[in-house]
């Protein structure tokens, strides 16, 4: 089984670590924040990184926000960034849906599951849609709701796809709304399939566990357009061209950021342990990706190489 080497408290070899890569993909939550909770030393740390002509790049599964939305957040926290370093879920489905899926009329519309992330990333690419942050879909289901949506008189013809992320107001009216739209054939797509969220150093369902209902009901997995999903990859490449030797994923969960880096065929994985996966996880027999390198936390990258 692949080992992983601890960098915490050895400059030399955070020296030797940092001198191995040009360019970082940062993932967000457990790494950067748990909720609006910064982790100490962040800010300094990507400074030190920027200092030393690395290039940051945020890549981030949480499809709750679009890119001007993380940039709000990432501001309101004090980290220096722009939109064009940000790469979320929400957008790498937008552009799925709208260069390589192409939605033609009449079934040209997205029924979505999630927050205002995802829509904003698809008006931005011109996706017309239902659903989402809607409030006619934030409520119980009515005598009507049962008739109409069994006789189809209640949903929406233009429908050819439904796209899942993590949805705070998850029910079951929007559940048996989406079931249908599978049923009549309609593309099943998600942002992400992440099992959990961390936040506010706990957990709590995440986008996988939002749509997994679906997926039980119709057998049909969706297509993930998130980590570890390649084709999120090859966009993050086409944008940023960056030479992928010489790049490094750092990350807290296993199965998403180290398994997407590793499959990308990057340079390097690092893993912190202020999110999901702990060192444990991945030293486990079966572990789904084991990181090449190891901190206990972000920082540690700057304290001692200073
Ligand atoms: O459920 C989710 O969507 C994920 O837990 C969450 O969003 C992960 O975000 P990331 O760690 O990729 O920033
Ligand atoms: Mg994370």
């Amino acid at each position: 089984m692949a080992s992983s080497k601890y960098l915490t408290g050895d400059s030399s070899a955070i020296q030797e670590f940092i001198d191995r890569f040009d360019v970082f993909l940062f993932d967000c939550d457990g790494v950067l924040w748990s909720g609006d909770h910064l982790f100490e030393g962040v800010v300094e740390t990507l400074e030190f990184l920027r200092s030393k002509g690395k290039k940051t790049i945020f890549v981030t599964n949480n499809s709750t926000k679009s890119r001007p939305q993380y940039l709000a957040k990432f501001t309101s926290l004090g980290i220096p960034t722009s939109t064009e370093e940000i790469f979320g879920s929400a957008y790498s489905a937008a552009i799925y849906i709208s260069r390589i899926l192409k939605l033609s009329p009449p079934k040209n519309k997205v029924y979505v599951i999630g927050e205002a992330g995802i829509e904003q990333e698809l008006r931005t690419e011109n996706v017309p849609f239902i659903g989402g942050t809607d409030p006619s879909f934030r409520r119980d289901m009515t005598p009507e709701d049962w008739k109409g949506i069994a006789d189809g008189s209640l949903l929406d013809p233009e429908v050819g796809c439904v796209l899942a992320g993590l949805d705070f107001h998850i029910n079951y009216l929007k559940l048996s709304h989406g079931f249908q739209y599978l049923q009549r054939g309609a593309v099943f797509l998600a942002t992400n399939t992440d099992a959990t969220f961390p936040m506010n150093h706990s957990f709590f369902p995440g986008a996988g566990s939002v749509s997994l209902p679906l997926a039980n009901m119709t057998g049909q997995k969706p297509i993930a357009l998130g980590k570890p999903s390649q084709a999120m990859m090859d966009a993050i490449e086409g944008k940023f061209q960056f030479d992928r030797a010489r790049t490094c994923m750092v990350g807290d969960r296993l199965d998403t950021d180290i398994k997407f880096g590793i499959e990308g065929r990057l340079g390097g994985t690092l893993a912190v342990q202020t999110g999901v996966n702990k060192k444990a996880d991945w030293e486990a027999e079966g572990a789904v990706a084991v990181p090449a390198f190891y901190v206990d936390k972000l920082s540690d990258l700057r304290l001692v190489a200073e």
